[in-house]
C-alpha cells in the first residue's frame, strides 16, 4: 500500500467539548506502532454509548475525542508483529478485547479481556501510552479503543475480528455492539431457557435484540416495557409478545408486572440505563429464581439500590458487557450466523447517512422511529 508506515490525512468528525455538536476535522492519522492496525472504516453506526459520552456524564469521557464504536472496515496496514490479520482483511473493531493470554481471557468466566482496557480507558494507545491521532501537532483522544468516526482508525490487534470478506460491511457494522450485545445477554449472561418468562425494559436496538434473543431461546412470554407506544408496532417483528407502558398504570410497574405473571417473571433485562428501572427489573422477578441483567449504562455518580432482601429470598442480579462475547472469536460466528440468516441485522437499520451529516445521525437517535443509523464514511 502506498500509504503503508505513513501519516494519512483523513476525514474525522472530532468531539472537542461534551454536549457541543460534532466537527468534521482534517485529521492527521499515524502509522500503527507494534501490535497495532491501521483500518479503513467505511460504515459506522451510532450507539446510544456514544451520545453518553459525548454528554459529558461519563468518567472515563475524555475530550477532544473521536468516538464511534459500531463499525466495520479494511485493514490499510499492520504494525511490526501483527500476525493475525493482514492488509486487506474485512474487520470489524472490538471495543471489547481478547486477547487470550491474559487472566481474564483463561479464566473461562468472563469475556473481559485486561490487556489493553487501562490504555483504552483513558484515550491513548498502550505501547506509548500516546495518541495516534492529531490536528497540526494537537493529540485527540481514542474512544473504547475503536474511534470509528474516522475515514481512518488505529486500534491493538487485540481488539480486531476478522470477518468474512464477502459479508455486507454496510450491514454487518451492527455486529461491533448493540445486537451481539442484546442476544449475548439472553444466551450467555442470563443463559435463558425454553418456556421461561421475560421482560426486557427499554425496545430500542439493544432491548430489541434481546427479544430477538429470548425468542430464539424459546421463551414462552416476551413482555417488553417502553414509555414510548410507538416502539410496540417494530417491537412485535422482533418476538416480543405483549407491551406495558408504565405511563398507563398508576401501580409501580414491578407491581403490574408481577400481576401480569403469577409472581414475577423469570428473566429481565434493563436496556434503557435508568437505575430506577434497573430496581423494577429486579423486583419484578420471580421470588426463588428470578434472574434480572443490568444492560443499560447509567451515567457518572448514578447507583443501584434494593431491599437486600430481594436477593435473600433468591433473585439474582447480574450486568452483561458484550453480551458476554468473546469478541475475536464469536464476532466472526455472529457474521456466519447474519449470512445465514439466522440472526437479523437489516431489521436494526433504519436510516442511513454519511460522516458528514453526523450531528442530523444524533438528532436522530433521540426519535422514537430511529433504532441504528449507519454511516457511510467514504462518500
Ligand atoms: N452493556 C453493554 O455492553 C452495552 C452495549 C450497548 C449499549 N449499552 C447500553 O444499553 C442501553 C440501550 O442502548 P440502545 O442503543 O438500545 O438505546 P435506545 O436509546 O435506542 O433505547 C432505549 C429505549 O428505552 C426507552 N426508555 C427510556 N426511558 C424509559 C423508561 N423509564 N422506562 C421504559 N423505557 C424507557 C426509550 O424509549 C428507548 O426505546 C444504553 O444505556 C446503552 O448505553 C450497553
Ligand atoms: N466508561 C463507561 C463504561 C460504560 C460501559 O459500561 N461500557 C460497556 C460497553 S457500552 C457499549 O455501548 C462495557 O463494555 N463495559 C465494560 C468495559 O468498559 O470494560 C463508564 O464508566 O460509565
Ligand atoms: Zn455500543
Ligand atoms: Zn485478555
Amino acid at each position: 500500500m502506498a500509504t503503508t508506515g505513513q501519516f494519512i490525512t483523513c476525514k474525522a468528525a472530532v468531539a472537542w467539548e461534551a454536549n457541543k455538536p460534532l466537527v468534521i476535522e482534517d485529521v492527521q492519522v499515524a502509522p500503527p506502532q507494534a501490535g497495532e492496525v491501521r483500518i479503513k472504516i467505511l460504515f459506522t453506526a451510532l450507539c446510544h454509548t456514544d451520545a453518553y459520552t459525548w454528554s459529558g456524564k461519563d468518567p472515563e469521557g475524555l475530550f477532544p475525542c473521536i468516538l464511534g464504536h459500531e463499525a466495520a472496515g479494511i485493514v490499510e496496514s499492520v504494525g511490526e508483529g501483527v500476525t493475525e490479520v493482514q492488509p486487506g482483511d474485512h474487520v470489524i473493531p472490538c471495543y471489547q478485547a481478547e486477547c487470550k493470554e491474559c487472566k481474564f481471557c483463561r479464566s473461562g468466566k468472563t469475556n473481559l479481556c485486561g490487556k489493553v482496557r487501562a490504555a483504552t480507558g483513558v484515550g491513548v494507545m498502550m505501547s506509548d501510552r500516546k495518541s495516534r491521532f492529531s490536528i497540526n501537532g494537537t493529540p485527540i483522544y481514542h474512544f473504547m479503543g475503536t474511534s470509528t468516526f474516522s475515514q481512518y482508525t488505529v486500534v491493538h490487534d487485540v481488539s480486531v475480528a476478522k470477518i468474512d470478506p464477502v459479508a455486507p460491511l454496510e450491514k454487518v457494522c451492527l455486529l461491533g455492539c448493540g445486537v451481539p450485545t442484546g442476544l449475548g445477554a439472553v444466551w450467555n449472561t442470563a443463559k435463558v431457557e425454553s418456556g421461561s418468562i421475560v421482560a426486557v425494559f427499554g425496545l430500542g436496538t439493544v432491548g430489541l435484540a434481546v427479544a430477538e434473543g429470548a425468542k430464539a431461546a424459546g421463551a414462552s412470554r416476551i413482555i417488553g416495557i417502553d414509555i414510548d407506544s410507538k416502539k410496540f408496532d417494530v417491537a412485535k417483528n422482533f418476538g416480543v409478545t405483549e407491551f406495558v407502558n408504565p405511563k398507563d398504570h398508576e401501580k409501580p410497574i414491578q407491581q403490574v408486572l408481577v400481576d401480569l405473571t403469577d409472581g414475577g417473571v423469570d428473566y429481565s433485562f434493563e436496556c434503557i440505563g435508568n437505575v430506577s428501572v434497573m430496581r423494577a427489573a429486579l423486583e419484578c422477578c420471580h421470588k426463588g429464581w428470578g434472574t434480572s441483567v443490568i444492560v443499560g449504562v447509567a451515567a457518572s455518580g448514578q447507583e443501584i439500590s434494593t431491599r437486600p432482601f430481594q436477593l435473600v429470598t433468591g433473585r439474582v442480579w447480574k450486568g452483561t458487557a458484550f453480551g458476554g462475547f468473546k469478541s475475536r472469536s464469536q464476532v466472526p460466528w455472529l457474521v456466519e450466523k447474519y449470512m445465514k440468516k439466522e440472526i437479523k441485522v437489516d431489521e436494526y437499520i433504519t436510516h442511513n447517512l454519511t460522516l458528514g451529516e453526523i450531528n442530523e445521525a444524533f438528532d436522530l437517535m433521540h426519535e422514537g422511529g430511529c433504532l441504528r443509523c449507519v454511516l457511510a464514511t467514504h462518500v
